[in-house]
């Protein structure tokens, strides 16, 4: 790996009164969290690294090409993003087969050469191919939801609570999907969560924010204990990861 690949990212701006000022970087494997408090601009962070939002100042570097600075703003449509919302949105009319290859580069037969059936397989979605998205479950919708994403072949994944529309049980179900993709296709993902444990499962690494800050417990110890006050839920031995 050199030590150009992942994200490094800095935006500085405003939506409405709303200001943030973040920095963190990613690496370019595995999972890593994005958390804190509702309203804290986690979901305004994914826009601006997707190009969705454009932060009025900052940096967006990704395996050493530069998609924002100063300068150059590539748009949304020329990232290699993938993006799984909290609520799936698939095309009804269609069938799980015909939701997965909606959008993914070229024709039919070129979506099938890139990986088709393995990400159906990581996924465990043989046995619904056939079936209209209407006839699926919550967890199955959103297997096909990241189905899609996959097949897009984005270089970074960006999932904005995925999960936290589902039950328990369909959380634990789908979880194990999630880190396989992960690891068997090696893309760098980005996820917000506010579940601790879903958290833990997934991985060790988290950039934490608060009031459209983010914490680095590297750079800034009065910070991640000011981090951890407020927001409990995550500790700092875990933040000092
Ligand atoms: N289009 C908008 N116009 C004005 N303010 C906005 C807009 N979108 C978001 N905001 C504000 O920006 C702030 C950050 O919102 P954002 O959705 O990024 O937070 P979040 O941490 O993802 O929240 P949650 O965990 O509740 O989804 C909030 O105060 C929100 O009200």
């Amino acid at each position: 790996m050199t030590q150009d690949q992942g994200l490094r990212a800095a935006f500085y701006g405003r939506i409405g009164a709303f200001r943030y000022n973040v920095e963190f970087t990613l690496p370019g494997h595995g999972i890593t969290a994005l958390s804190g408090p509702s309203g804290c601009g986690k979901s305004t962070v994914l826009r601006c690294i997707a190009g969705l939002e454009r932060s009025a100042e900052g940096y967006c570097h990704f395996n050493g090409r530069i998609w924002q600075d100063g300068r150059k703003f590539i748009p949304a449509w020329k990232r290699p993003v993938g993006f799984v919302f909290q609520h799936p949105s698939l095309f009804p009319h269609m069938s799980v087969r015909q939701n997965l290859v909606f959008g993914s580069p070229g024709n039919w037969r070129a979506s099938l050469r890139s990986g088709f059936s393995e990400v159906v397989t990581i996924l465990d979605l043989e046995t619904l191919l056939d079936r209209n998205v209407t006839q699926l479950s919550g967890g199955e919708k959103q297997r096909v939801a990241i189905g899609r994403a996959l097949l897009r072949r984005p270089l970074l994944l960006l999932m904005d609570e995925p999960l936290s529309a589902l039950d328990q049980a369909r959380k634990s179900r789908i979880l194990p999907y999630l880190k396989a993709f992960s690891k068997r296709m090696n893309i760098p993902v980005l996820y917000i969560s506010h579940d601790r444990k879903e958290i833990d499962y997934l991985t060790d690494r988290i950039i934490l924010m608060d009031a459209g800050q983010t914490f680095n417990p590297s750079i800034n110890h009065d910070m991640e204990n000011t981090a951890c006050r407020k927001y409990p839920v995550f500790s700092a031995p875990l933040l000092g990861e």
